[in-house]
């Protein structure tokens, strides 16, 4: 995420040739997406009351983890799991646009050096966490408990196989332990709250939207006559519920600060200059809420996508360009299938206050929704 130059078209180029190599974009990644819903839901009962924002977290968790280390988060684990996601919680509410502003010299005043070492608290914890799993997994390949096909079956043992394969063949790169752990790190955080707090903002508006839901559900169950799963294969049938998801992206605008990037030569955009080596970043934001092609966009209407096709290509909360978000098909699959097969299998009600459609913090790192609980009704 942070990285530029060589290095990064090398690791970028690896990841996603790897992601798909995984499964990421077919079948295999739909299968372990509604795997992992149903192990969540199948067995709430009508009256339970679910903290829907942490049963989010766990199943954008478990999805990741298991395209990085082949296992998911149970009872065994579960403690450390929410202990290291607390730690990301705090960077992620503290992190905003101050840590991005402060200029050199003053980031040797105390406050802001203290400021900086406990932001960056979180992000070794769950480093080391990452690092601790790579290192037990060499163990175990060196002392022949875990067997590398030739097919890999995971991240780890796909970025394992090309350093050696590198050294073998005497090739320079920038594969190594430490870019392993940071390209695991990278998926790792990148990979699950942004996830989780679309989610959770989709079952927000659709408490705000009853109008919405029922639209939503006729549209799917009409296409899977309610008795099966909703498949990505079933898209081109659902308008609506695709551009409810857009309409959800859009409002929800979870990245409030892209990440920044160091412009490579002097340029010149809308007449200010911006001198090679200095940092920008696009606020996607703005682009989410201008006026201009969103007709009062503060309001959630997923219609406004059926009335003008171009609407489209102007929502892009995953960036655009050669450094656009990595996991876009990835996400992309969760959203459709967890929101869609959630709304056509159950009714969703608040439990006691129906959830603010205001972000918690509005001027953290990672626009969330407040936390919440629901009741599921499943319809026969
Ligand atoms: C709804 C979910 C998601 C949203 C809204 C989102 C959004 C973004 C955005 C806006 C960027 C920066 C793009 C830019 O700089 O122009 C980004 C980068 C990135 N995202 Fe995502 N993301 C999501 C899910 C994921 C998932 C599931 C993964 C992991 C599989 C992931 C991995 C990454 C990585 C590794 C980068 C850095 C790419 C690079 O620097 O080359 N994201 N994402």
């Amino acid at each position: 995420m942070f990285s530029n130059g060589d290095y990064w078209v090398e690791q970028r180029r690896f990841t996603l040739h790897t992601l798909r190599n995984l499964g990421v974009s077919r079948n295999i990644m739909e299968r372990r997406i509604l795997d992992e819903f149903h192990m969540r839901f199948e067995n709430v009962k009508s009256d339970d009351a679910i903290f829907i924002n942490e049963v989010f977290e766990l199943i954008t968790a478990n999805i990741i983890n298991r395209i990085l280390f082949s296992y998911g988060f149970d009872e065994k684990n579960l403690d450390k799991f929410y202990s290291l996601k607390k730690r990301m919680d705090y960077q992620l509410d503290n992190a905003n646009l101050l840590e991005a502003c402060v200029p050199e010299f003053a980031q040797k005043f105390s406050y802001f050096k203290k400021r900086s070492e406990k932001m960056m608290e979180p992000f070794f914890d769950v480093k080391n966490f990452l690092q601790d799993q790579i290192v037990e997994r060499m163990e175990e390949i060196k002392n022949g408990t875990h067997e590398v096909g030739e097919e890999p079956s995971d991240f780890v043992d796909a970025y394992l196989m090309e350093i050696q394969k590198m050294k073998d063949n005497h090739i320079e790169s920038s594969f190594s332990l430490e870019a392993l752990v940071m390209a695991v790190f990278d998926l790792y955080f990148a990979g699950q709250e942004t996830t989780a707090a679309t989610l959770a903002w989709a079952v927000c508006y659709f408490l705000n939207h009853p109008d919405v839901v029922e639209r939503v559900r006729n549209e799917l169950r009409d296409v899977t006559g309610g008795n099966r799963d909703l498949s990505q294969n079933d898209k081109l049938k659902t308008p609506y519920f695709n551009a409810t998801i857009h309409e959800i992206q859009r409002l929800a605008n979870i990245v409030t600060i892209n990440l920044f990037r160091r412009a490579a030569e002097d340029v010149e955009i809308g007449g200010v200059t911006i001198r090679k080596g200095q940092a920008v970043t696009a606020q996607i934001g703005n682009i989410l809420s201008d006026e201009r092609y969103f007709a009062d966009p503060d309001k959630f209407n997923p219609d406004r996508y059926l009335s003008d096709e171009k609407l489209e290509n102007q929502t892009i909360p995953f960036g655009i360009g050669k450094r656009a978000c990595l996991g876009e098909s990835l996400a992309k699959a969760e959203l459709y299938l967890i929101i869609g097969n959630l709304v056509q299998r159950y009714k969703i009600e608040a439990v006691d206050k129906t959830p603010s459609e205001n972000p918690l913090n509005a001027s953290s790192a990672a626009r969330k929704p407040e936390k919440f609980y629901i009741r599921l009704n499943e319809i026969k």
